[in-house]
């Protein structure tokens, strides 16, 4: 059966006044699968994701997320739709005036109605499923880094999104901490069926992760197949990815 896109993009077009950054660029992610985007530094990531959120308009193209137009939403509408997206971003981003129960509580007191007990059986379900139950009085200062990537992770799950966007999601961490957050990501991901789009240099993270890739070069999606596919292949622009 076809699967059904979650996040559609279209030959999306982006410039900042002579630099073009996306150039026909396109991307389909499907229900439940694990998606690798990989380009190198400055290729147009993040101006892509700010694109695929409605943070940034694009000059060109059409992206869908979940069925719906980005660009024919109102704002009520896209705050609405970006809790069905989960993001952990670099370097985790807890508040750290607040302690871990208080960071996984911020989004449910901002975008749901539950109550006290509600909220309290979230926050322990998202702490369990990242192995962290006994922090949750502590502060992110008195986390290592890995516990506060999975802290974050919880946060980005809390609110049980249809997609999660991974961005360098074992960058800064030592390998061991790197592979048990890809383990993390991979438990998650069967557990609540979610739709993940990782973004990465991680070459080992993308092997392990990757359901399919899709290469971001000039602007374009230069390449997409599966792992191994792609790094056997002979061409050296998609070779240099792999190294
Ligand atoms: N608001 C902006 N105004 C002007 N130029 C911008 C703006 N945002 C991004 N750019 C430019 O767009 C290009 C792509 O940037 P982007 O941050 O998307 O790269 P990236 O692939 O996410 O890189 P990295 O892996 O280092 O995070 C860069 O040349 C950057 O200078």
């Amino acid at each position: 059966m076809e699967k059904k896109p979650v996040i559609e993009i279209s030959h999306l077009y982006k410039s900042f006044g002579t630099v073009d950054v996306l150039k026909d660029f396109n991307l389909n992610l499907f229900e439940g699968e694990n998606l690798v985007l990989m380009g190198k530094s400055g290729s147009g990531k993040s101006v892509m994701i700010k694109c695929l959120v409605g943070l940034m308009e694009v000059d060109k193209g059409s992206i869908k997320v979940l069925g719906k137009d980005i660009a024919e939403l109102k704002q009520n509408e896209l705050d609405e739709l970006r809790t069905d997206i989960g993001f952990l971003f670099q370097g985790s981003a807890l508040y750290d005036s607040m302690t871990v129960r208080e960071n996984l509580e911020f989004p449910l007191r901002r975008h749901s109605h539950n109550s006290e007990k509600k909220t309290q059986a979230l926050v322990k379900e998202a702490l369990d499923n990242v192995g962290l139950p006994d922090t949750i009085d502590l502060m992110p200062a008195e986390l290592s880094g890995g516990m506060q990537r999975r802290i974050a992770l919880a946060r980005a799950l809390i609110l049980k999104p249809k997609i999660i966007i991974y961005d360098e999601p074992t960058t800064g961490l030592d390998p061991i901490t790197a592979k048990e957050i890809i383990l993390l990501m991979m438990n998650i991901q069967k557990k609540y069926a979610t739709s993940s789009l990782i973004i990465t240099h991680d070459v080992d993270c993308a092997r392990v992760i990757s359901n399919r890739m899709i290469l971001l070069l000039d602007g374009k999606d230069y390449a997409e197949g599966s792992f191994n596919d792609l790094a056997k292949s002979d061409d050296p622009k998609i070779k240099a990815f792999f190294k």
